[in-house]
């Protein structure tokens, strides 16, 4: 299986649809890579294969290689340039795999049967060349459909004991109290996916005018519903406009001046850059939700294997 250099492997679930699963596991993967690790993102939601648009790389193709498939290069491992620590580690690799890049236009609707998604899942996880990678997230879709059973299934059959470290839940404020997260939990129990913990998405609302972030909802809910189901309490993560700018127009996050953003004070200049230069993973690095997610990724890896 081309998962044998995999490291570790991380699922990323929600019990509904628009929670933010696509956009929680492109975050995820970009704070590993700046933290220095070699990343992959399998998304296997084949219905609705978003990963592409949220990486940046929609028009990019796959390249066929003997016998399986090479993942689209988001960025390749290189030195910090932009960080703001002194001990800053090199950005390590992102590379992606998706349906996305195989269908012929991005509008084509995927109206497949059980069989063939079954088909889809199994050719993914066996016939793509990841190389050398620290982490692989895969991004499933919502609910616990054809996908979750044959990846499961697949995973069960053919992982190293312990490759699979477990499953990220995600949710928000409003979809707590449903039973959605509860199957999402349950099919992870049921199936024997350890639950890495859970994140509360849209939890509040970061100001485009002061970047204060006001809870829009009351705050906390995640955390008691993650003590009820006895799983881990990853953190809460605001609406942040700069990041669906960053996403859909490529455009650096800025906050006003005086504001401080990943430890650093936004001076005059870094709150309006004159040139909008860099990669994605660069840009993101003075994104406010990318000092939520260090934490959230800090807590993640202290509940995945040493
Ligand atoms: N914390 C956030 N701040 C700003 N925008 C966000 C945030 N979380 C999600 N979004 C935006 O909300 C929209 C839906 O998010 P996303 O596509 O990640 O949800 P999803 O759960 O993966 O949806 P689907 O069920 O279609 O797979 C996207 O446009 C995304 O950019
Ligand atoms: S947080 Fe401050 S700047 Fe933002 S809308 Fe409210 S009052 Fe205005």
């Amino acid at each position: 299986m081309s998962l044998s250099n995999v490291n570790e492997i991380i699922l990323v679930l929600s019990g509904k649809g628009g929670v933010g699963k696509s956009s929680v596991t492109t975050q995820l993967a970009l704070t590993l890579s700046l933290r220095g690790h070699s990343v992959g993102i399998l998304d296997i939601d084949l219905t609705g294969p978003s990963m592409p648009r949220f990486l940046g790389i929609e028009s990019s193709k796959v390249k066929q290689a003997p016998g399986g498939w090479l993942p689209v290069p988001v960025h390749e491992t290189k030195d910090a340039t932009s960080s703001t620590s002194d001990d800053s580690k090199p950005i390590g690799s992102l590379h992606c795999m998706s349906l996305g890049f195989l269908l012929g236009n991005r509008n084509d609707a995927v109206v497949w049967r059980g069989p063939k998604k079954t088909a889809m899942v199994r050719q993914f996880l066996s016939d793509v060349h990841w190389g050398k990678l620290d982490y692989l997230l895969i991004d499933t879709p919502p609910g616990t459909s054809d996908e979750h059973i044959s990846l499961v299934e697949t995973l069960m059959k053919n992982a190293a004991p312990g490759q699979v470290s477990g499953a990220v839940v995600v949710t928000t404020p409003q979809a707590i109290s449903v039973s959605d997260v509860r199957k999402e939990i349950n099919f992870c129990k049921k199936t024997g996916i350890d639950i890495l913990g859970v994140v509360e998405n849209m939890a509040g609302f970061v100001c485009p005018n002061c970047a204060e972030c006001t809870n829009v909802f009351s705050k906390g809910g995640g955390q008691v519903m993650a003590k009820d189901f006895n799983v881990p309490f990853l953190g809460s993560v605001p609406i942040d406009p700069a990041f669906i700018a960053l996403i859909e127009e490529g455009k650096r996050p800025t906050y006003p001046e005086g504001t401080v953003v990943a430890g650093q004070e936004m001076s005059e200049q870094t709150a309006m850059p004159e040139h909008d230069t860099g990669s994605l993973v660069e840009k993101y690095q003075s994104c406010s939700l990318f000092t939520i997610f260090d934490g959230i990724v800090g807590q993640l890896l202290a509940n995945t294997r040493p």
